[in-house]
């Protein structure tokens, strides 16, 4: 049995950018980061299938495919064309579609599986089988040596047929690291054009996932693919270290959806990639099309799109408080890491409540073409959070409302005074 100390750790200098020159806090595994060089592996056709909620007919199943690929996805996973009947039809109707983004389908690491799934027309077959003792006890009951064998021999059936071919080891956190990096070396040395890591059960956290794939990336010199589950709220987090590891590929589905609550959500890892590098992402994926794309899954599955959704929730791009106002309306980089016209969204900065400020109201000010003094504006943003303080939920009007007042209480030489003010304090209460 080979031991840890085997796997020598060669560092990949391949990714040397000029950014990585230029940065003084670079290191030696800054080379190594893939943040701006990644494809994605869109799952919501297979993962997403495993959604609680989810179900799939042929023309959703196309409506999503089709959507995803004008997204600019680099991959679309498909559902095993062993699952059903109309499984592997479907299968078949996406790959006949001519879309730019390769067609993929996941299936377990056997033979029957294997050879459904070369007929199908796919461009490529994910094939995966449990490697920690969880798995290899309960669910399949095969040990290592059984598994290498059938994976060599899936592997070598694939790529004899011309297809690309990825091999992952399901529960991959709660496998024997000196079990995985034998089988990845092995896999990798006849030909595979990928190897996955998946946390098939949202337990690791970012430094571990960042350890396996330092070390994985020094011991397989092919593509490694990335799955994580989000049942600690890592997902996304674990997909940037495992980029920044040396991953090259991370698998996603819209909103998340799959097995439990889920995987890396596309639009989560595009803010948290659009962060890093925005004119990568930006030249590569399409962007304001997400918003769109979450609304067709959100609907298939009957769900509601979160209020705080990365990009697309509601109050996203909403501010607030008077001191982000300000801010925000001078310069809106001040509190956005994310520009919302690149992602087709828009601003809105609140302003009828009580923690709003003078900055603000007097921006509204402005867009009235009212002539108010800023000592004026000061005294009506009192008005305002006085109305707040009765009123939960006002509206622009509300605020509109007030402004008006107050300017028709300067025109009548009474600078506040106008009794509109306390019928509108006695409506509100
Ligand atoms: C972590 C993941 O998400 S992996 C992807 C999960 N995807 C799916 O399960 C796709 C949908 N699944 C299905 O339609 C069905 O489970 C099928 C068609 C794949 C198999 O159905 P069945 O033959 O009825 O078997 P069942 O689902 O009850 O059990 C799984 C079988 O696959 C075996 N198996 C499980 N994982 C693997 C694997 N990765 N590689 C090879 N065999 C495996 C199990 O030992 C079991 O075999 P058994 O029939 O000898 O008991
Ligand atoms: O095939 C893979 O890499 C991942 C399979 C999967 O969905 C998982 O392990 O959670
Ligand atoms: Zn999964």
């Amino acid at each position: 049995m080979p031991d840890k100390s085997e796997f020598q750790v060669v560092e990949n200098q391949s990714n040397l950018t000029n950014k990585n020159v230029n940065n003084p806090y670079a290191g030696v595994d800054s080379f190594l980061s893939n943040v701006s060089n990644f494809q994605i592996i869109e799952s919501t056709l297979r993962e997403g299938e495993q959604f609680a909620n989810a179900f799939f007919d042929t023309e959703t199943k196309i409506k999503i495919a089709k959507a995803l690929d004008a997204f600019g996805v680099d991959y679309i996973e498909l559902t095993s064309p062993t699952a059903s009947e109309q499984s592997r039809k479907d299968c078949e109707a996406i790959c006949k579609l001519g879309l730019k983004s390769k067609i993929l389908t996941h299936i377990r690491c056997h033979m029957d599986d294997a050879r459904v799934a070369v007929e199908t027309g796919v461009d490529g077959v994910d094939v995966v089988i449990g490697t920690s003792s969880f798995l290899r006890e309960f669910s399949h009951g095969k040990d290592m040596a059984y598994i290498t064998k059938s994976a060599i021999e899936v592997i070598e059936f694939v790529k004899s047929k011309g297809i690309e071919i990825r091999f992952s080891s399901e529960d991959s956190f709660r496998s024997d690291i000196v079990d995985l990096l034998s089988i990845y070396r092995t896999v990798d040395r006849i030909g595979v054009n990928r190897v996955g890591v998946a946390d098939t059960v949202g337990c690791a956290s970012p430094r571990q996932v960042y350890d396996l794939v330092r070390t994985l990336r020094g011991v397989v010199s092919c593509d490694i693919e990335t799955h994580f589950h989000n049942d600690t709220g890592c997902a996304i987090a674990n997909a940037y270290a495992a980029l920044e590891a040396g991953a090259t590929h991370i698998d996603t589905s819209v909103l998340g959806i799959g097995e439990r609550n889920g995987i890396t959500p596309l639009g989560g890892l595009m803010a948290r990639m659009y962060a890093s590098d925005p004119e990568y992402v930006k030249a590569k994926y399409n962007l304001p099309a997400l918003r769109e794309i979450e609304n067709l899954v959100a609907k298939e599955v009957e769900v509601n799109i979160p209020f705080n959704n990365y990009i697309t929730g509601f109050s996203a791009f909403t501010h607030k408080a008077g001191i982000h106002a300000k801010a925000i309306l001078n310069n809106p980089t001040t509190y956005e890491i994310l520009k919302p016209e690149d992602f087709g969204m828009t601003r809105y900065v609140s302003i009828g409540h009580r923690l709003t400020g003078w900055n603000a109201v007097k921006s509204r000010v402005d867009q009235l073409n009212l002539p108010l003094s800023d000592e004026q504006v000061k005294d009506a943003t009192q008005k305002i959070k006085q109305l707040a303080d009765v009123k939960s939920q006002m509206s622009m009007d509300d605020v509109d409302n007030i402004l008006r007042v107050y300017h028709a209480s300067i025109e009548a030489g009474e600078p506040g005074q106008s009794p509109e003010f306390n019928t509108l304090i006695e409506r509100a209460q």
